[in-house]
């Protein structure tokens, strides 16, 4: 893959709108990444995708102008197993930033405890083939198994591979996070055949929370209308359970980038009350990132 300057992606907006929505103080992107600076951090050997540099500056000044306040950086499948670009953006935050690291299963409790020193608070599986070679479910376990005190394990799926993953998900000793709500196909409708084996996955243990995230990835119409229908009531009916984010910098959307201040502005459509938006954004992201100044 090559990684010269002029051949790496570029998969946001440089001109992003202000959002019409304002988001209430205190709000959490609970979904954004950080590519590089690749001079300080290069990309992984087997990165899928090589993307321009998009650092911590960027992400917190794209954070100030959406009026966001935290942020919780999930570790991208470019960086592999080096969390170093990730822990340099947490640790640029000022306390403002948390992280998912995602790690060969063999590393050690002391290097466990190491991120969670850097602010990580969870890890992430990814199981899309486009993204990472192989996901071994066995050492995935054991690794989970010996995570730090009140870390969790954040998925990453598509809707395809829920039926064979519902076994693994069942047996992970953790609570769990899952990106984009594994990937449904949101014009199926709330009542389509992903969202009730989605529904089933929330009902089959009371600690599975879900990213109420990405309609431009999940989306087939314009206005995200499809989105907002099927994904309304998933908010309304799991309240304690959601959380929202950016995507930013939206790795692999650079044919159909989308507007960061367009993404805001579906906060209010999936959680149309000020109660909704305050789990949404606020009471469910900090109980599972920042516990200890959460009652
Ligand atoms: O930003 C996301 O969640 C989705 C990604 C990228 C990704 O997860 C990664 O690189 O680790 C995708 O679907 O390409």
């Amino acid at each position: 893959m090559s990684t010269d300057a002029q051949n790496r992606v570029r998969s946001w907006t440089l001109d992003p709108t202000v959002p019409t929505y304002r988001p209430p103080e205190g709000a959490v992107d609970a979904h954004c990444h950080v590519f590089g600076p690749a001079e300080r951090f290069p990309f992984s050997a087997k990165a899928k995708y090589i993307p321009q540099d998009a650092g911590p500056d960027a992400l917190f000044a794209l954070r100030d102008r959406l009026g966001l306040n935290r942020s919780v950086i999930v570790q991208a499948s470019c960086h592999g197993t080096d969390n170093s670009a990730t822990l340099n953006a947490i640790a640029a935050s000022n306390g403002s930033a948390r992280g998912v690291a995602v790690v060969d299963p063999s590393i050690s409790n002391d290097e466990l405890e190491a991120l969670h020193l850097g602010g990580m608070r969870g890890i992430r599986f990814n199981f899309l083939k486009r993204l990472v070679d192989d996901a071994p479910k066995d050492r995935f376990l054991e690794v989970a198994g010996r995570l730090p005190e009140g870390w969790h394990v954040v998925m990453y799926f598509e809707a395809d591979d829920l039926e064979d993953l519902r076994p693994f998900i069942a047996a992970l000793p953790v609570p769990v996070i899952i990106d984009h709500m594994g990937r449904p196909d949101v014009t199926q409708g709330p009542d389509g055949s992903d969202m009730r084996a989605f529904r089933a996955l929330l009902d089959s243990r009371p600690d599975i929370h879900f990213k109420a995230t990405c309609p431009d990835r999940l989306s087939a119409s314009p206005g995200w209308d499809d989105f907002v229908q099927a994904v309304r009531p998933l908010v309304e009916d799991y309240p304690d359970r959601c959380l929202w984010g950016t995507d930013w910098p939206h790795p692999n959307m650079e044919q159909r980038i989308p507007d960061d201040g367009a993404l805001v502005d579906m906060i209010p459509r999936i959680a149309p009350t000020p109660g909704l938006q305050q789990k949404l954004l606020i009471d469910n992201p900090m109980r599972l990132y920042w516990s200890e100044e959460w009652p």
